[in-house]
């Protein structure tokens, strides 16, 4: 070592923690660690803090949710006919208004939050070097700089994955980053891929009464969630003039002699239209890492294998959190993965991952899960019965003006604790908590049936999916009670 490098090796910045990315997983990860009073860094490429989850992900389609179903008066239509409309032309322009407000203020609270945890943010590229040390460009023109760390969180998400054969133009061809920019609304839209992500804009922009063809390559969609919710939700699709193309394999994608995109199929039956969102998955952020020299390596979607009660990589002292880990690949999950990261590299013992977490899909109508669906329960052979609510029966949907909606419980036949709950229609993601926390402290079907809800809401769905189930399966062969006795015959049943 010569007297230069010895003398920049003394002046290199040290830090307890470095964490690359400042997503969910990332903020997370940073703000416990410097809450155990580590000195942390977090380093972000983008100008501003907040990552995928802030800027082209999580916020920006929730808030496109809300200002279409507001605009459009969608939520109202129950009451006031399919015609009622809250603004009659809506342009491009609407829609980004309300975001672009939303993204400032989640920037700011990220922001401040760093600050007043003491947790250093710097803007640059990461890129290792050694196992303990990384490389920051700031720009092009600017000398790199060096930084060390005795624990690393790799939090640095994904990216849309863009195949070649797809011409990605920006302004008819779209990944789902570039969908926010858009800046006139097409007549008719083919979403490519019937994923998480595919299905919440498919139904979003047909909302807006955009003609929406949703292609998918397998015979069925979104495979982790109950099928009696999917159909109720393929129906509702219907209604809508969704078209919804499934075992529908894309060849190529082209363009038609108006310059329109047409999505070529392998059965030969194609779909044109004005516009095209790409939406087939993400791929890890790896690639500008330099993973290898910190002796790691990624699959081929780019993803990072992690142990997964410790958050790990194969080098002790490295850990990876978030998108870039693979599923579940939620902003919530990432959170927590992040804060896991941190309580384990400094020594406090986390305590595990709760085995269930909710999904939420913010489609048109909006779903959400939690614990196991039918098809698991009886792939598991576990006696169960199902109990199923319509929010439709439920005077607070009345109110609402609400058409469809509905709530599945599943219950243990022998301990009769709740399974799993499975919702679609308004509310759903947030009323999958009251199921969530049932769940977690192994209530059984009395709880519901012995609990006093708030009257009217729509979490009377609960009770009435409770007396559903409990009238098949745990009430005595007589004629069931009324609702007040129930208690009593529920421990003469048991
Ligand atoms: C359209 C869409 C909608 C979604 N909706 C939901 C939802 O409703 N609910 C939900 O729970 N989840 C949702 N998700 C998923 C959620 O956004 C992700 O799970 C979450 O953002 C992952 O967080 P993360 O910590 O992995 O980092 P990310 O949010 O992916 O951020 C990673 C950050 O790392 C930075 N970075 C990458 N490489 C480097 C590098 N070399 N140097 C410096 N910085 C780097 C990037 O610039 C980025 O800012 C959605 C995702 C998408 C795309
Ligand atoms: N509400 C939420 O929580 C939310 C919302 C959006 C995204 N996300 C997360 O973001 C992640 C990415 O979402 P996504 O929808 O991009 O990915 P995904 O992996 O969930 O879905 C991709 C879909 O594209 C299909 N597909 C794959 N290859 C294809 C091809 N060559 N041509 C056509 N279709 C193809 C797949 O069969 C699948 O249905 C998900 O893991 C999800 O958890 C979460």
């Amino acid at each position: 070592m010569n007297a230069h490098s010895s003398l920049v090796e003394q002046s290199m910045p040290r830090f307890d923690l470095i964490v690359i990315g400042s997503g969910p997983s990332g903020r997370r990860a940073a703000i416990q660690a410097a809450k155990l009073g580590k000195q942390v860094l977090v380093v972000e490429r983008n100008p501003r803090v907040g990552g995928v989850s802030v800027h082209t992900g999580t916020i920006p389609s929730k808030a496109l949710r809300e200002t279409v179903l507001n605009l459009t008066g969608w939520r109202e239509r129950g009451f006031y006919g399919s015609a009622y409309r809250v603004k009659k032309d809506i342009s491009a322009a609407d829609l980004w208004q309300r975001g672009a407000k939303i993204l400032e203020h989640e920037v700011d609270v990220l922001e401040h939050q760093f600050a007043r945890n003491r947790v250093t943010t710097v803007q640059g590229e990461a890129r290792f070097l050694s196992p303990n040390r990384i490389e920051l460009i700031r720009s092009r023109e600017a000398e790199p700089e060096h930084y060390e760390a005795d624990f690393f969180v790799i939090a640095c998400g994904t990216r849309p994955y863009r195949p070649t054969h797809v011409p990605f133009d920006g302004k008819t061809v779209f990944d789902s980053d570039e969908i926010l920019k858009l800046e006139t609304l097409p007549r008719s839209l083919t979403v490519v891929g019937a994923g998480v992500i595919g299905v919440e804009y498919a139904t979003i922009f047909s909302a807006l009464e955009i003609a929406v063809t949703l292609v998918e390559p397998r015979a069925s969609f979104l495979d982790f969630i109950d099928r009696e919710l999917i159909e109720e939700f393929m129906h509702e699709l219907r209604d809508r003039n969704v078209s919804l193309r499934l075992g529908s394999e894309v060849k190529a994608v082209e363009f038609d002699g108006a310059g329109r995109p047409v999505c070529r199929i392998a059965s030969g039956r194609d779909v044109t239209s004005d516009m095209l969102l790409y939406a087939a998955g993400r791929m890890g952020a790896t690639e500008g890492l330099n993973l290898a020299a910190a002796g790691l390596e990624t699959d081929h979607r780019g993803r990072l294998t992690v142990d997964a009660k410790t958050l790990q990589t194969k080098v002790p002292h490295i850990y990876a959190a978030g998108d870039v880990i693979g599923f579940p690949s939620l902003a919530s999950t990432s959170m927590e993965q992040g804060r896991l990261a941190a309580c384990h590299a400094f020594g406090l013992a986390p305590q595990a991952a709760p085995e269930h977490f909710p999904y939420g899909i913010y489609a048109v109508p909006e779903m959400s899960t939690v614990g196991m669906s039918e098809e698991e329960v009886i792939q598991r052979k576990i006696p169960y019965e199902c109990g199923i609510a319509r929010f439709r029966e439920t005077s607070r949907g009345h109110i609402m003006g609400l058409q469809s909606g509905m709530m599945k419980m599943i219950f243990s036949k022998k301990t009769r604790r709740l399974l799993g709950v499975h919702i679609i229609g308004e509310g759903a993601t947030e009323l999958i908590h009251i199921g969530q926390a049932v769940m977690a402290l192994k209530g059984t079907i009395d709880y519901f049936m012995e609990s006093t809800f708030n009257y009217p809401t729509l979490a009377e769905a609960y009770k009435i999916a409770s007396l559903d189930a409990w009238n098949r399966a745990f009430a005595p062969t007589a004629a069931a009670p009324e609702v007040p006795d129930m208690p009593e015959a529920i421990e003469d049943a048991a």
